[in-house]
């Protein structure tokens, strides 16, 4: 027996309860993360540090930007005996006096929560966190100073977190004079935590702040620790903008969750799910709202067949019409029959609901036209008339379908088997003959069933493809949808609505929510940053995970000052460098499934991370990044989110592959041209000593041999001819500046020239075919000197003996 289980025996059931609940009570959030600060990156002093100057930055970062300011941020820290202090502070728009408390001193206090617009703080715990880790392990409160763009004077609080109630607790409140106050003299917001700290994680630091310059070309940095001799300043990209602004959305109708849908279902003041759906989603406007609603009317209801009038009926339509009608007069009666018979024998099939329409119709013309009453009653004995006929033959009708959608090796015996068996399930099924489209594989299946049985074969594909054209043939029912309120208590209609919404094609989430960097300045970024030989960077298009919408970048340095070794992958989510758990990122699981050898990069057993003096950047821009837990250290596994980041890393990296294909060659080619170089002169010293003849020139030769381009100059008295000759297999447009030291005259059409203070600079930019060769002439004093300069042709393909 369990102690439980004795102690129910020895209270005879209940007590343990009554003693259990005595122990129970609410935890504060506070209070939680107290105990489990490793779940917000407050593990050790080393990482709490970082993580501390993070969210302090991250937020100084949203703060700026929202206000339209473009962010200049400190970052110092400073020894204080066994502690270290950290003093983060922005020129951002501060912080009213009301807010201040909550934001430092409550968790799960921020504005961006419940917003779907790109931003780096999402939960509202990041720097209310920080302050916790800073009372916890110093006994100290945080110092908060701000002031807003109105304000004169700056609010100074002195505050911890209560953590058995989650609120703040202040002990200083002040207001400063401008003079009086730490603050710059802007607006802005300055926080000074004191925490036990070390500096171990010195590298993450230093990473987390140069990462954060390379995505926020924008930002101005300055950071001081006890480590560096002089504050490092991370500048400002010239003429790098703002992030362009971002707006908020509504959910896409692709990424609810069933519970979220019951909750905005219950919420919502529409009364039509047509107006609910128009009204709480993005991207649903009337015409996508029907689609949404005949998708959910074909789940709900079901879709209708029709039939077609058939050939051999026992009574024709007309008579069965006619017999249903009494005392409504001769004429009328036969009018009725006539045109209901005529119209259903014009139709390919009707359905019943399109039956009900045709006679109602009918019926309105001849009471018109005749003065006769038809009423409720003579309309459904009508319709119940017709639809007899209708569904007399179906077996007929359904040979034709089953025959089109099998192929042609089925013989006719399997095909009307089938139809005759489909066809009783449509007559022992629902009268009017609606099925969902589940229903309907069922009917298909369970006839096909019985054909193999006799030996048959009728395999899944053949089914599904019969299932599927009779789906098509069937018709949405008119009927309405039911109203909100009810879906919102059906749990299971609900489910219906949210199929239909995930089914129906719908146009992705606008993206003016958010704000990629652009390939343009994540290659500017990772110049400023890094001293490479090669950059490359690709944008994605946005794309759509569980209704978020979001936007991969991709960047990769190579060369230059890079140390060999395993490549280094640079994460961002929202421009946030995520500096820990590497391991456990989707962007690194990619980074290692990615063949980097097709990419010329080194990469031992053809898979994981690769080698090279190189640099990746993965930058994941969304409303609402999946991290992988709430220290936002790494991206979840979303396949979508996968599947772009691969697509973004590729296209730069074939960038890349090009530039290392064209180096190698140019390499061999350099190789070569040495080679070439030491033994031609020999060759031909060699030649002219065994012939006699003088020794040939051979530049020419070289540049054949090479495959080059040659640019040679001929100086005939005061005749000058500069030949460009292509010996290579494609068309050349060298760009050719001749500088001269005297006035050239009689100059071609397509070349110019410019007088610079006495030296006359001669443009010429022939284009020479492959195999071709082009010619400047032009006439200049006999004692001129030369020097040209030629651009557009790499140097390695280069022949020039012009001087
Ligand atoms: N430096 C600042 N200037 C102006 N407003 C700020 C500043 N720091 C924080 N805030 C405000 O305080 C709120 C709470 O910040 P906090 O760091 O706790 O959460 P968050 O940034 O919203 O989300 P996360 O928990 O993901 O970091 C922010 O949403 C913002 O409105």
């Amino acid at each position: 027996m369990t102690s439980i289980q004795s102690t129910l025996g020895e209270e005879e059931g209940g007590g343990i309860a009554e003693e259990l609940a005595e122990g129970q009570r609410a935890i504060s959030i506070a209070e939680f993360f107290e105990k489990n600060k490793h779940m917000l990156g407050f593990d050790s002093g080393a990482r709490g540090l970082v993580t501390a100057v993070k969210e302090a930055v991250d937020n100084a970062l949203d703060a700026t930007e929202e206000a339209g300011i473009k962010p200049d941020i400190s970052i110092e820290i400073r020894e204080s005996g066994d502690y270290y202090t950290l003093i983060v502070e922005d020129n951002g728009p501060g912080i009213t006096r009301e807010q201040i408390p909550k934001v430092f001193g409550k968790l799960l206090y921020g504005s961006r929560f419940h917003a779907r617009e790109q931003s780096r703080g999402q939960q509202g715990i990041g720097i209310s966190a920080a302050v916790l880790y800073s009372q916890l392990t110093s006994g100290k409160p945080a110092k908060i100073t701000s002031r807003t763009q109105r304000s004169e004077r700056a609010q100074y609080f002195e505050l911890i977190i209560d953590t058995d109630t989650n609120e703040p607790e202040i002990q200083v409140e002040e207001e400063r004079a401008p003079g009086e106050s730490d603050l710059s003299p802007t607006h802005g917001t300055r926080i000074e935590m004191e925490m036990e700290a070390n500096m171990r994680a010195r590298q993450q630091l230093h990473d987390y702040v140069k990462h954060t310059a390379v995505v926020n070309p924008h930002a101005r940095l300055v950071l001081s620790e006890p480590g560096l001799d002089e504050p490092r300043h991370y500048e400002r990209v010239e003429g790098a903008g703002l992030p362009a602004e971002t707006e908020e959305i509504r959910p896409h109708p692709h990424g609810v969750e069933l519970g979220t849908l019951i909750k905005m279902l219950a919420a919502t003041e529409s009364y039509s799910v047509s107006g609910f759906l128009q009204e709480e989603f993005t991207r649903v406007g009337a015409k996508t709202s029907k689609k949404v609603l005949d998708s959910f009317r074909d789940r709900h209801f079901g879709r209708e067949m029709g039939w077609a009038v058939p050939q051999n009926t026992e009574t024709p339509l007309g008579t069965a019409v006619e017999n249903a009608v009494v005392n409504k007069g001769a004429d009328a009666t036969e009018a009725f029959a006539g045109r209901v018979s005529n119209t259903l024998s014009s139709r390919e099939r009707t359905t019943h609901s399109e039956l009900r329409d045709i006679v109602d119709t009918v019926a309105d013309d001849v009471e018109e036209e005749f003065e006769a009453n038809f009423g409720d009653t003579v309309r459904e004995n009508a319709v119940e008339a017709a639809w007899t006929v209708l569904t007399s033959d179906r077996a007929t009708d359904l040979y034709s379908l089953v025959d089109d959608a099998t192929s042609t090796r089925k013989d006719d015996a399997t095909v009307s088997g089938l139809a005759d068996r489909l066809a009783d399930k449509f007559d022992e099924g629902d009268v009017l003959n609606r099925v969902t489209r589940a229903e309907l594989r069922g009917y298909v299946d369970r006839s096909a069933d019985r054909l193999v049985s006799e030996d048959v074969s009728f395999g899944d594909t053949a089914r599904e493809n019969v299932a599927d054209a009779l789906w098509e043939t069937m018709r949405t029912v008119p009927d309405d949808v039911p109203k909100v309120k009810e879906i919102a208590g059906d749990r299971d209609v609900a489910s219906e609505l949210l199929e239909a919404m995930r089914e129906t094609d719908i146009l992705a989430p606008p993206t003016n929510c958010l704000s990629p960097i652009t390939a343009e300045l994540v290659e500017a970024g990772l110049r400023k940053e890094f001293d490479a030989d090669f950059y490359a960077a690709a944008t994605r298009d946005a794309e759509v995970h569980g209704g978020d919408p979001f936007i991969v970048e991709a960047g990769i340095a190579y060369g230059g000052e890079l140390q060999d070794g395993t490549v280094d992958l640079l994460r961002f989510a929202n421009r946030v460098p995520l500096v820990y758990q590497r391991g456990a990122c989707a962007t690194t699981d990619v980074v290692k499934s990615i063949g980097w050898r097709n990419y010329g990069l080194d990469q031992p057993g053809g898979s994981g991370m690769p080698n090279g003096p190189a640099v990746i950047m993965i930058h994941v821009a969304s409303t609402n990044v999946p991290f992988t837990s709430e220290s936002k250290d790494a991206l979840a596994n979303i396949p979508e989110i996968e599947d772009e980041i691969e697509l973004a890393i590729r296209e730069a990296a074939r960038e890349l592959k090009s530039y290392l294909n064209k180096r190698r060659s140019m390499q061999k080619r350099r190789k070569k041209q040495d080679v070439l170089g030491r033994i031609l002169p020999e060759m031909a010293d060699k030649l002219s000593e065994v012939t006699g003849r003088p020794r040939p020139n051979i530049d020419g030769a070289l540049a054949r041999i090479m495959n080059n381009v040659s640019v040679e100059r001929e100086v005939d008295g005061d005749t000058v001819t500069l030949t460009v000759e292509n010996h290579s297999d494609r068309s050349e447009n060298p760009e050719i500046t001749d500088i001269v030291s005297s006035e050239p005259s009689d100059l071609p059409e397509d070349a110019s020239v410019v007088d610079l203070d006495g030296e006359w600079f001669i443009s010429w930019e022939p284009s020479v075919p492959a195999g071709e060769s082009a010619e400047l002439t032009y006439t200049i004093a006999d004692d001129a000197t030369f020097d040209v300069d030629v651009d557009g042709v790499e140097a390695e393909k280069l022949t020039i003996d012009a001087d």
